[in-house]
């Protein structure tokens, strides 16, 4: 591998366990879901300057014809873990409270803190692709846990990607835009994700890509262990 210049980073199941995101950030969006929808009239008025109004109002409409409707839809996708953009929105907006409060800290992997800061120390640059929002992703970096304290990882960060602004994951046209924006040479980016998915289609964008095996992660098939490079954590990479 030539010399990796920049690094993408996936969040859940990469820089941090998939039980933080499923047992602490989707209990607290379920939990706050019927008051935030009881704020609003049904079927949903969309002349409002408020933001979490203004995602609602993007579902379909027969979705946002009642409370009752739009609650059943929302618990369903999160249930199913469907990385829908504007639900990854309504969520980034919904945690915002649980962060400022001092609920919610992310237990960023100590491994992933340390190559972070070594990274950026030697001018390389680090770069965020989640399926979480933008807001979320600073949200996520803003309150990091480290040796028990919160501390803030966003001034080492270059980029944020979703899926609004870059598409879905596990598309290679998504690998591509992300290039495009940033300017980097595919041969210079290395990116790191627990979904083979994901990593298949950034190889196919001609990024370096490695698979992430954190404990609690999905396992990986024989072939996919053949195929792509994997590591437990990013202390090989420092
Ligand atoms: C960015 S914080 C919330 C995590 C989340 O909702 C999510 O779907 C994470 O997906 P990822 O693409 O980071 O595996
Ligand atoms: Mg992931």
């Amino acid at each position: 591998m030539t010399e990796i210049q920049n690094y993408l980073l996936d969040i859940e199941g990469t820089v941090c366990p998939i039980t933080f995101v499923k047992d602490e950030l989707f209990p607290f969006f379920l939990k706050a879901l019927p008051s935030l929808l009881s704020k609003y009239q049904y079927p949903l008025q969309h002349n409002d300057s408020d933001a979490a109004l203004q995602t609602l109002s993007k579902f379909p409409e027969d979705l946002t014809e009642s409370y009752d409707k739009i609650l059943a839809h929302l618990n369903d996708l999160v249930a199913r873990d469907i990385k829908d953009p504007l639900l990854k929105q309504l969520q980034g907006l919904v945690w915002q409270a649980g962060y400022d409060s001092g609920e919610i800290k992310c237990p960023v992997y100590e491994d992933a803190i340390i190559a972070i800061n070594r990274w950026t120390s030697e001018g390389k640059k680090v770069f965020i692709y989640s399926s979480g929002s933008v807001k979320a992703q600073k949200l996520l970096f803003g309150h990091t846990l480290e040796n028990g304290k919160s501390v803030d990882l966003n001034p080492l960060i270059s980029g944020y990607f979703d899926t609004l602004n870059a598409g879905m994951k596990n598309e290679t046209t998504s690998y591509t835009k992300i290039l495009e924006e940033t300017g980097l040479t595919a041969e210079n980016v290395l990116f790191l994700s627990d979904n083979v998915n994901e990593v298949r289609a950034a190889f196919d964008s001609g990024m370096h890509s490695i698979i992430v095996c954190r404990p609690g992660n999905a396992e990986l098939s024989e072939d996919d262990r053949n195929k792509f490079k994997s590591i437990d954590d990013f202390s090989g990479l420092v």
